[in-house]
């Protein structure tokens, strides 16, 4: 599945890239004004910190929301404290674009996250050129080769590589990239099943002076508190802001 999902956004981007060659996105991402410092915004505080996301639907979970204007709710992520924001950029399982992107980085002045399948440099400098200051890339879809390639060129744009594990063998490929932000996603993207302790169990093999990130499964705040007590530094949520009060939620994760 993870496999299929990949191949797909590789495809939409090979489409796209018909009428967009790689030297105009190339041109667009250099064009931008330089990209947010996101590990400054996501740096280890005493409060646990949130990067909130919008996402229409997923493969796992359905339609969620419609969100017509992913750039107001954006602005309710900024008011209600996030320190970043997610934006699905995935048209087919997520209902996303790279406009919903563009959307949110004109509305805000926080750092803004191109989530989606990314396996190639088009890719990178389309979220750059979109207005991306961070890029998540998932350690379970790239080979180490492919993943140095994608990493540098993150870097090299000025952005902030988000690198998304699942198990303790892939910990270990992100901190050999010496990735600085680091996820662990409770979802596993083959079955779509959800480890809400996984976190817990590999909190204490991040490198050392990694932010950590705590991916998915948070419905409620105590879920938040469970990865704070696990030693999560930032949680990344979906599901629980889009389907309810973005600003309320907020405040109630933030106070745990
Ligand atoms: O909606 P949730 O359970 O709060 O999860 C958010 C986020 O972690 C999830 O959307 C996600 C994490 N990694 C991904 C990779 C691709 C697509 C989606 C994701």
């Amino acid at each position: 599945m993870l496999a299929d999902l990949t191949a797909n956004s590789v495809a939409d981007a090979l489409a796209r890239r018909e009428t967009k060659p790689l030297a105009d996105v190339e041109a667009a991402a250099l064009a931008r004004p330089p990209a947010l410092d996101a590990l400054e915004a996501l740096r280890p505080a005493s409060h646990i910190k949130i990067i909130a996301e919008i996402k229409r639907s997923s493969p796992s979970r359905g339609a969620l929301a419609q969100i017509a204007d992913p750039a107001a709710l954006a602005r309710s992520y900024e008011l209600g404290g996030a320190s970043a924001i997610s934006v699905l950029t995935e048209g087919r399982k997520f209902g996303g674009s790279l406009a919903d992107l563009e959307a949110v980085r004109a509305a805000v002045a926080l750092p803004v996250l191109r989530k989606d399948f990314i396996a190639t440099p088009y890719q990178v400098f389309e979220a750059r050129a979109a207005g991306a200051d961070l890029v998540l890339l998932i350690v379970a879809a790239l080979d180490d080769t492919t993943l140095r390639e994608l990493y540098d060129l993150i870097v090299a744009l000025g952005m902030t590589p988000l690198i998304e594990t699942h198990s303790a063998d892939e910990l270990e490929r992100a901190a050999a990239l010496g990735a600085q932000l680091i996820g662990v996603n409770a979802r596993d993207l083959s079955t779509f099943e959800l480890d809400r302790d996984l976190f817990g169990r590999l909190a204490d093999r991040f490198p050392d002076g990694a932010v950590r990130v705590a991916e998915s499964a948070v419905l409620s705040p105590a879920d938040v508190a469970h990865y704070r007590a696990s030693g999560a530094d930032v949680v990344l949520i979906g599901e629980a802001l889009v389907t309810g009060d973005p600003i309320a939620n907020l405040s109630a994760f933030l106070a745990v």
